[in-house]
């Protein structure tokens, strides 16, 4: 299939959002980069990590509803560690939906979850902090395209 005919769905949490953002934003100009048309790339949120597995399912599904299936989904969600064990208890559980509905959903849904110790971790994998790592909403952009087209 042709990059540009894919259609790419990225859902965002809505909690830590200026890194939320800088990771959208690095996933979009990849995937424009490989030429998936803008008008292809459609973005939704739901407010925290937790309902990105059932809101990745809806999302799927509305839009299969629609017509215009999906090709593939980049769940992205950042979860920084608190005082509590929330932050263990969500990953864990969120880690294990997503890979999940791989198989249920029958398309590729990208791990695009940043599970970090501390603000600092988050946001230099966000590309937030000069010289400290990458954007990896980038590389999530990249891995939806690639298994969009891989073995068809
Ligand atoms: O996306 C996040 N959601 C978080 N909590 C909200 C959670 O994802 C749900 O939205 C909420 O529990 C309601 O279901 C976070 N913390 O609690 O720290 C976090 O760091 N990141």
């Amino acid at each position: 299939m042709v990059c540009s005919k894919l259609r790419i769905g990225i859902l965002h949490a809505r909690w830590n959002k200026t890194i939320i953002d800088n990771l959208v934003k690095g996933a979009v100009e990849k995937l424009k980069l490989l030429n998936v048309s803008e008008e292809n790339i459609i973005i939704e949120s739901v407010p925290g990590s937790f309902e990105l597995p059932f809101g990745t399912k809806k999302f799927v599904d509305k839009y299969e509803k629609l017509g215009k299936p999906l090709d593939a989904v980049i769940p992205i969600g950042v979860l920084i560690k608190g005082s509590t064990m929330h932050f263990e208890y969500i990953c864990d559980s969120v880690t294990h939906q997503l890979m999940r509905l791989n198989f249920d959903l029958g398309l590729p849904v990208i791990f695009g979850v940043l599970t970090c110790l501390t603000d600092e971790q988050a946001e230099a994998r966000a590309g937030l902090i000069e010289g400290k790592m990458h954007n990896h909403g980038e590389d999530w952009g990249a891995a939806a395209v690639e298994m969009s087209v891989k073995f068809e």
